[in-house]
């Protein structure tokens, strides 16, 4: 396989964690001969390096004392052969013994005469340098880059053209995407090589890695290595697009009740709203709290189609509809909690976002209430941002962003409900440790009330689906498609730069939803 491009994938990508990795290159060294898959690693390199920058005449290459700086040490070899002007800086090799795979690289780049070196190239030399190579760690780093690692990163961040990162940024975890220093390759390019991993997708790993592309090495992973965590395809989402059957009424994709919108924050719940009669609702019916306090909004002028009622008939409505979906806590404020008894106990599918889970994280009798209904089988999805989680989780948002996936993982686990865990690279987790990463959309999406719109096209999307046994499958199969969607959305923007008003977004998303349809 030559090297492909993940982010747009239709399919579901497997990402393999460090020691899933590590089995599998194990088991694909023993079955081949010696240093093949380097060498194969290396023509995979060799493609993406031509690919990104065709016109290269020079290029700088830093190897690290493992077996990533032997890859880079294979693609130094080829690139002078190919007649570049390669330059080599050997960094943390002195008083070091090479891994096997890497000291024969190192023998086939002297051979070849690659001008090999201690020191950084000089500012005059790096700014002659076409194309730049991070071949100083890859998968499996735990530690911050120091010393002259360090000063390596500095030196490829400061290259005026592409940077290629072999297998992963050095400085970035490849398990979590979290950032192991200060110090981190910003790359434009990244090829993982063997397998995808869940970091490169995560947290900081998008921002590291630029565009990722993947070489599989012509290694496929056994059937006895599950995969760690999955990356969602356009395929997931399209799957779930609601089917509008010739004779269905609206009541065939039911009712939406949204419990929010505090005095000031009345547009959190009618984004949420709006977007979920977007996503494929039969009907959406606004329980605002303004509306009991003088606030009260005849219509929204804008999406007539809205049912505005007052909070005062949110519980009996569900009481009345056992199969209504509820998303509460879109600028809820504190007076959402006093929905959360009822809405946990009776309703059908339930979407909790913003207040309402600051709500349950204050409360032990809530927290309980939502773990009861998972034991029951009423399905739950919490779509909390990296705070919203650490306060469910009684940590920190910074520990949280650590290891993102540990986080949504602990989280759906403790609380019996599907997580969405948001921010770069939104993670999907179920009870039982599923893991999703979402692979679109980008900062564009940083704006206020977007996570409105999010909730809201969760709940329209999950309305709209006929019922299962699985619910948990489809609870997850939902939220992966709407996170899908929600980021896709930026794609149909007109510029890279500017951001994504929450209140034009769901119409973007609708736009990306029929994309997939067509
Ligand atoms: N062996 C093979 O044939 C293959 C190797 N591959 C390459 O091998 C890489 C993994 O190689 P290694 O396991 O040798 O690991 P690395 O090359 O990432 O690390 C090398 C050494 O540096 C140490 N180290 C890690 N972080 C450090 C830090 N912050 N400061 C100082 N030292 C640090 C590690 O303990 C390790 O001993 C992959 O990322 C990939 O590039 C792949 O190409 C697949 C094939
Ligand atoms: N850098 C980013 N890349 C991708 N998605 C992002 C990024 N920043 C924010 N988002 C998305 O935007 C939404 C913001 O939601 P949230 O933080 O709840 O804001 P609000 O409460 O104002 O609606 C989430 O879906 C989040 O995943
Ligand atoms: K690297």
């Amino acid at each position: 396989m030559t090297p492909r491009r993940l982010l747009a994938s239709s399919q579901d990508i497997a990402l393999f964690d460090d020691a899933a990795t590590r089995r599998i290159e194990q088991r694909a060294a023993a079955g081949r001969p010696e240093h093949a898959l380097m060498a194969r690693a290396g023509v995979g390199l060799l493609r993406l390096a031509r690919a990104i920058a065709p016109h290269a005449r020079s290029a700088w290459i830093a190897a690290g004392p493992g077996n990533n700086g032997g890859d880079g040490l294979v693609l130094a070899t080829w690139l002078q052969r190919a007649g570049m002007a390669v330059g080599v800086t050997l960094v943390g090799h002195a008083g070091r013994t090479l891994p096997p795979d890497a000291a024969w690289a190192l023998a086939e780049a002297r051979a070849a005469g690659v001008t090999l070196r201690e020191d950084l190239p000089d500012a005059a030399t790096r700014a002659r340098i076409d194309l730049g190579i991070d071949a100083l760690l890859g998968f499996g780093q735990k530690r911050a880059p120091e010393g002259a690692l360090a000063d390596a990163i500095a030196a490829l961040n400061g290259l005026r053209g592409p940077v290629m990162s072999v297998d992963a940024p050095t400085g970035l975890s490849t398990a979590t995407g979290a950032k192991l220093g200060d110090a981190v390759v910003r790359a434009t390019h990244t090829l993982a090589l063997l397998t995808a991993k869940p970091g490169l997708f995560t947290g900081a790993g998008r921002e590291a890695c630029g565009e990722i592309w993947f070489d599989d090495l012509d290694v496929h992973p056994a059937d006895d290595e599950p995969a760690s965590a999955w990356l969602t395809g356009a395929g997931t989402a399209a799957k779930r697009l609601p089917r509008r059957g010739q004779v269905a009424n609206k009541g065939t994709f039911g009712d939406v009740h949204v419990a929010g919108g505090a005095a000031g924050m009345v547009g959190a719940s009618l984004l949420a709203a709006h977007a979920a009669s977007l996503a494929g609702a039969g009907r959406v019916l606004v329980h605002a709290h303004s509306s009991d306090k003088g606030g009260v909004l005849p219509v929204d002028v804008r999406h007539p189609e809205l049912m505005l009622r007052p909070v005062a008939e949110l519980q009996q409505a569900i009481r009345d509809n056992r199969k209504a979906t509820v998303v509460a806590g879109c600028g809820g404020g504190d007076d959402v909690a006093s929905e959360l008894p009822g809405g946990l106990s009776n309703a059908h599918r339930l979407v909790l976002d913003a207040d309402a889970l600051n709500a349950i994280a204050r409360d032990a009798g809530l927290r309980a209430q939502l773990r009861a209904r998972g034991a029951r089988g009423l399905p739950t999805i919490l779509t909390p941002h990296p705070l919203e989680a650490a306060r469910l989780l009684a940590s920190t948002a910074a520990e949280v962003q650590a290891d993102r996936l540990a986080a949504a993982r602990r989280l759906a686990a403790d609380t019996g409900a599907v997580v969405v865990l948001k921010g770069s690279g939104t993670l999907v987790a179920t009870p039982h440790g599923r893991v999703a990463v979402n692979p679109s959309g980008d900062a564009r999406l940083a704006t206020a009330g977007t996570g409105d719109v999010l909730a809201g096209w969760i709940a329209g999307l999950w309305s709209a689906q006929p019922a299962t046994d699985a619910v948990v499958d489809l609870a997850f199969d939902v939220a992966r498609a709407a996170a899908w969607i929600h980021g896709r959305a930026c794609d149909f923007t007109a510029g890279a730069r500017l951001p994504l008003v929450a209140g034009e977004l769901a119409a973007h998303m609708a736009r990306a939803a029929h994309s997939l349809a067509d």
